[in-house]
């Protein structure tokens, strides 16, 4: 991994984001992992506040911010390589327990004398983990409870003092320990949900090795939320960007309690949303919360600027600028405003790898897998500062938040929806042609699920199109039209997804009803891809 840099911003920069008044209890040291942030989550589960920081921070650094405990996240490198991301040595004398997971692990073991080496074979999936010590990290943890792996390099040799905990059939050395030192490995990931057991042994570690108390709650996040944005905005007007999705919905409630009247919530119309979806968030907000939307009707200009535009990120690029130059112009309009406020979450900000760069070479450590529309899409030449104060949450906390703040079901328990729309759903070029055909899918998808009584069990359910054409038979007649492919997810975070084992008799009346009833769609398929190694969206 010659590419990884050797220097990596320490965390006290990336830390614009929630919380960051807080000193983390665990600060969870990032190589690279795109599961990263999920341990700082599922540290967060347990309601002990938990932070993500480069690998580089020093071990000075770290004293000073005096967490209970420390977590080395996996990661995509191998230790032995040449410019691997190490961490301070220091880090392990600092008297403070730490748990390193895969990469970190094998970094505890190669740091302290012992070895890792490339395995036999990579190890990827689930896997019975076999406790031979069911001590500290391991207490009530069954064995034979599966463990998922994901590594190919294994520990040849423990370092003196180590002893094992836990095996694998393929892997000698699962979960180690130096219990004088209060120093712990695990060659699995505790924090996916997969890994059953795996909470049971975080909060082992939390609780039990570092002693650490249950104080971050939804009401402490809201409190510290509120406080952090009167500080960073002052006097000043924010603008705020709502979609009426379940995140800038949220951010709505909390900033009008922030900041009261100095906030105007703008909903942009770019011609790519649901049927119906622009009335029902100005209807809603309106006549339920009596919260003023300026609705700004921005249709004509998004479609022509994606004129012949068929790659994706290029598509997600010009819907990012596009949208900040709306808030720009309506800014002028009825601003000034220094501030624009997102519903950014943290899925979103891994996804476009916003994380961890480094300020002398500009790499990142974890790798880009698409630009989000109000992350990697932004221009570079942003006029606004803004204020993003559920950055670093994951939608089931925020779901949590939006409740506690009083939003209704309908809106906290709405299914995702992203900000560029149905112009990522739609293939290749975006045509008003296509727009109304996925948007009469779309309904159908969305009517049928919910009343088939299953909404809320799924995360996302909805129709793209793919711009390629097949041949059927209709009414004795030859057709030749469009595809429309049904994708319905089960997740929990957006970061992993299973496909949706929906029922036969529901996908026939889908499959049925949109054939019937859409103009320019003769087929319907369903896909079974999970995530990863599919993404949600198809673009
Ligand atoms: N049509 C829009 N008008 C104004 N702002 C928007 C629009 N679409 C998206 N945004 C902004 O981009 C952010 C990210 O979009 P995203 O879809 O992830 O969040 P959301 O719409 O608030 O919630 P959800 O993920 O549940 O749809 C939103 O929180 C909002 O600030
Ligand atoms: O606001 C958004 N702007 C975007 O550009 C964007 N792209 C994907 N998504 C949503 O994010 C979640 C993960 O999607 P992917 O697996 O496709 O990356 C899913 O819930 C997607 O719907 C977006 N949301
Ligand atoms: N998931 C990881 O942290 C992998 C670590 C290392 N690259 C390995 O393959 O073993
Ligand atoms: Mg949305």
């Amino acid at each position: 991994m010659s590419q990884t840099p050797q220097t990596a911003p320490s965390g006290s920069e990336r830390d614009h984001a929630s919380g960051s008044s807080r000193p983390p209890a665990i600060v969870i040291l990032d190589f690279g992992s795109q599961y990263s942030e999920l341990i700082a989550r599922r540290v967060r589960e347990t309601e002990v506040f938990s932070l993500v920081m480069g690998y580089a921070t020093t071990a000075a650094e770290l004293k000073a911010l005096a967490p209970k405990g420390i977590i080395l996240s996996g990661g995509p490198s191998s230790v032995y390589e040449e410019g691997a991301p190490l961490c301070d040595p220091g880090l392990w004398d600092l008297g403070i327990p730490v748990l390193g997971v895969c990469y970190g692990m094998q970094l505890m073991v190669q740091q302290l004398g012992g070895s890792v080496v490339a395995a036999g074979r990579a190890e990827y999936g689930k896997a019975p983990l076999h406790v031979d010590d069911p001590v500290d990290l391991l207490t009530n943890v069954a064995s034979g409870s599966t463990m998922w792996m994901s590594h190919g390099d294994s520990v040849e040799a423990l370092p003196d003092g180590f002893v094992r905990l836990a095996h694998t059939d393929n892997t000698p050395e699962a979960a180690v320990a130096n219990h004088a030192r209060r120093l712990y490995g695990v060659q699995f990931h505790p924090e996916v949900v997969h890994s059953s057991g795996g909470m049971v042994m975080i909060r082992n570690f939390v609780y039990h090795i570092c002693g650490c108390t249950p104080d971050w709650t939804t009401a402490a996040f809201i409190d510290e939320a509120i406080g952090e944005v009167r500080a960073q905005v002052g006097e000043k007007r924010v603008l705020l960007a709502l979609s009426g999705g379940v995140d800038s919905s949220t951010l709505a409630f909390l900033l009008h309690q922030a900041i009261g009247d100095r906030l105007t919530c703008m909903f942009i119309d770019q011609g790519f949303m649901r049927k119906g979806e622009p009335e029902f968030l100005m209807e809603f907000f309106d006549q339920q919360f009596h919260i003023n939307v300026e609705y700004i009707n921005a249709r004509e200009r998004f479609i022509s600027k994606l004129a012949g535009i068929t790659d994706p990120e290029e598509k997600r690029k010009i819907i990012g600028t596009e949208f900040i130059r709306v808030f720009e112009e309506e800014s002028r309009r009825l601003g000034p405003f220094d501030y624009l406020a997102q519903g950014t979450l943290y899925p979103d900000v891994i996804e476009s790898a916003g994380t961890n760069v480094d300020p002398k070479t500009g790499e990142r450590v974890a790798v880009k897998i698409k630009s989000h529309h109000n992350v990697g899409g932004l221009p570079k030449d942003l006029q606004f500062k803004l204020v993003e104060p559920l950055r670093r949450l994951f939608k089931d906390e925020v779901r949590k938040v939006g409740r506690s703040l009083g939003l209704p079901q309908e809106i906290v328990g709405r299914h995702p929806f992203p900000g560029p729309g149905l112009a990522i759903r739609i293939l290749g070029e975006v045509t008003d042609d296509k727009l109304d055909i996925l948007r009469d899918a779309d309904l159908i998808v969305r009517e049928e699920v919910r009343d088939a009584g299953l909404y809320d069990e799924i995360w996302q359910a909805f129709a793209v199109l793919l711009p390629v054409r097949s041949v059927g038979v209709m009414g004795d007649k030859r057709t030749y039209a469009y595809p429309i492919v049904l994708r319905c997810v089960s997740s929990e975070d957006g970061m992993t997804a299973d496909w949706s084992r929906l029922p036969y008799d529901l996908l026939e009346l889908i499959s049925n009803r949109i054939v019937n009833e859409v103009r320019g769609v003769n087929r319907v398929v369903l896909d079974i891809t999970s995530k990863p190694p599919g993404t949600i969206e198809w673009e």
